[in-house]
């Protein structure tokens, strides 16, 4: 069966009580897209998660996993995901290939099949070279993914992964990322919940972020980043008694308000043209205002997160 898109989520509603836990969220995700979800605690990622997974029925609204309907269709739509969470029901006594045998088995695979099937995620994950040993001796990444690998024994289609690098150091982080972005490159469609803002940037071809239960953004990390106003020119003016005539200068140049703070003086810059900024710095140079730090520096998801969520919680 061939789809536009492989998630299709469209109006949903959740309460419980009189608590509304999510709100007319609507998205659509595309074959092979990575797609963040994020928000912070108590935001609705994980009911809205637990109901496109099948376990939690929505009130009102529609969940189409590769055209198949979470509430109409279960049986069907459940055969197209896999559930990556943080512990998998691995056996620590056992090797890789072991825990990936059995799996592959559990997942209605021959003994021929479960085998091919192994040997070809071994070899996928880095993990060939360790295969043969328990998982008791395995590092924090290498059992996050013999996870991955363990999801995915059945090929499914769509795989939600559930923060995949939590507690993992930078350099096991990444080794996590790129298989993340193999699975992906090869078709998988990817859901991601994370609280690493930094993995979501690194990671997601776009992002939703969620708030008491509604969507307050949706888009790519750029264009998320550009909410929060796009690049800053940030300098310092060492010279406390020049900084009100650096302030003029680049104000009358750029045509944009200026914040100083003590010796700092920082500017959105929105849609400006980049190359007004090299004439802000020759007419401090022709002004003979020092200058001792200079960038231009663009946000972060972290400003995003707290521009767009903070207050409201
Ligand atoms: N079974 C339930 N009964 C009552 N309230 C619930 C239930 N499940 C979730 N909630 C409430 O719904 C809201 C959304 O919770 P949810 O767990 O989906 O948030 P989350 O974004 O996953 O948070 P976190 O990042 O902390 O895991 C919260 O206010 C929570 O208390």
């Amino acid at each position: 069966m061939s789809h536009n898109n492989s998630v299709n989520v469209t109006h949903i509603y959740k309460q419980f009580g009189n608590k509304t836990a999510v709100k007319d969220i609507s998205f659509t995700i595309k074959h092979g897209e990575i797609f963040g979800l994020l928000g912070p605690n108590g935001a609705g990622k994980t009911t809205i998660i637990r109901m496109m997974t099948t376990l939690l029925h929505q009130d009102t609204g529609r969940i189409l996993l590769n055209g198949y309907d979470t509430s109409t269709q279960s049986r069907l739509a459940r055969q197209q995901f896999s559930v990556t969470g943080q512990s998998a029901a691995v056996d620590q006594d056992l090797t890789a290939r072991e825990n990936l045998m059995i799996f592959g088995k559990l997942n209605g695979l021959n003994h021929a099949a479960a085998h091919t099937r192994t040997t070809e995620l071994l070899t996928d994950f880095d993990l060939i070279n360790s295969a043969d040993q328990t998982l008791a001796t395995f590092s924090g990444g290498m059992r996050r993914r013999l996870d991955l690998a363990i999801s995915l024994i059945g090929k499914p289609a769509i795989l939600f992964l559930d923060e995949p690098t939590t507690g993992l150091d930078p350099r096991t982080r990444k080794q996590v990322w790129q298989a993340v972005r193999k699975l992906a490159a090869a078709g998988s469609t990817v859901l991601l919940t994370t609280q690493y803002l930094e993995e979501a940037d690194h990671l997601a071809d776009r992002i939703a972020l969620i708030d008491h239960g509604q969507m307050i953004a949706l888009g790519t990390p750029s264009e998320l980043k550009q909410q929060v106003g796009g690049l800053q020119l940030r300098l310092e003016v060492p010279d406390t008694q020049r900084v009100s005539q650096a302030q003029q200068i680049i104000q009358e140049i750029l045509t944009l308000p200026v914040n100083v703070n003590d010796r700092t003086l920082t500017a959105l810059l929105g849609n400006v043209k980049i190359q007004l900024v090299t004439q802000v710095l020759q007419q401090l140079q022709a002004a003979a205002v020092p200058i001792s730090n200079f960038a231009i520096e663009a946000p972060t998801l972290d400003d995003v997160f707290l521009k767009l969520t903070v207050g409201k919680n």
